[in-house]
């Protein structure tokens, strides 16, 4: 798949009000980074999201908590779904949980305790214990280290699987994860888009954990962009290089056509 020109890609898509813009945050809207707590909104982001959140529905969903985006995007007009669709805020601030987070915690909690003395912090490991999720980052492990200690984590993960209302273990970049099951972005979408009628999807993804939107988007009419600098496997469609051009991208949607503004 080709790499897009995010000006020419905007002047194809139309009139902004057409979509439902959907955006994941880390490593679309923010770039990827060593350590998760640092993590940022590429330069003019909020700007661009909140000029198209005055024109179109918005949302960004994320495998981060909401509260999570909150700090870092700040809680701008917009539905959040976190957690990969575990919990979602709409536009109009009201929450919804798809999890009980009572019914996971203890699962999280012993596995976190034991991930955390099994993998320590000074060999670059990183146990991040997330709303109703938990996931092990390894991008600062040394690869040796990683590829001999990854299969026994996993193993771990896989052995939660049956636990409480039930797991799923996924894999992203440089993280792995156990999220409960029956939760993805996909799903997220569809409740999402089953709210603003008349609108097609197009999503912004950058992760495996995204594939989910993309397919959930043409089964709806609308439209993948994988955010990637080399191609690779995906259901999208089309393909931006970086953060920096998802600003560009936005930017340029939100000029087209309507009111764009001072
Ligand atoms: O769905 P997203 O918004 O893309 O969130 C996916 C995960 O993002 C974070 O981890 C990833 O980004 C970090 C910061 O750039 C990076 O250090 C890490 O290697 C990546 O896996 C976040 O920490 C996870 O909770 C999200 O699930």
């Amino acid at each position: 798949m080709n790499l897009d020109d995010p000006i020419q890609l905007a002047d194809e898509l139309g009139p902004v009000e057409d979509w439902l813009l959907v955006l994941d945050f880390d490593g679309v809207l923010s770039p990827i980074v060593e350590r998760p707590e640092d993590a940022a909104p590429a330069d003019g982001v909020v700007a661009a999201v909140e000029r198209l959140a005055a024109r179109t529905p918005v949302a960004v969903v994320s495998g981060r908590p909401i509260a999570e985006l909150d700090a870092r995007l700040g809680r701008l007009p917009i539905t959040y779904a976190g957690g990969h669709g575990a919990e979602v805020r709409t536009a109009e601030g009201e929450p919804s949980a798809f999890v009980d987070v009572d019914t996971v915690a203890g699962v999280l909690d012993e596995l976190e305790t034991h991930l955390r003395e099994r993998l320590p912090d000074d060999a670059g490991w990183q146990v991040e214990r997330k709303t109703a999720s938990l996931a092990v980052h390894h991008r600062r492990v040394a690869d040796d280290l990683r590829d001999a200690t990854l299969p026994e984590v996993l193993d771990l993960l896989e052995q939660r699987r049956q636990d409480g209302p039930g797991f799923e273990v996924l894999a992203g970049k440089a993280v792995v994860e156990l999220r409960p099951a029956g939760v993805d972005k996909g799903r997220a979408l569809a409740w999402i888009a089953e709210r603003t009628p008349g609108r097609r999807p197009l999503v912004l993804g950058d992760d495996v954990t995204d594939e989910d939107a993309f397919r959930e988007a043409d089964r709806r009419d609308g439209l993948g962009i994988l955010v990637a600098d080399t191609a690779r496997a995906t259901v999208a469609r089309r393909r931006l290089r970086d953060p920096d051009d998802v600003v560009a991208f936005l930017c340029a949607l939100g000029d087209a056509g309507g009111d764009a503004g001072p």
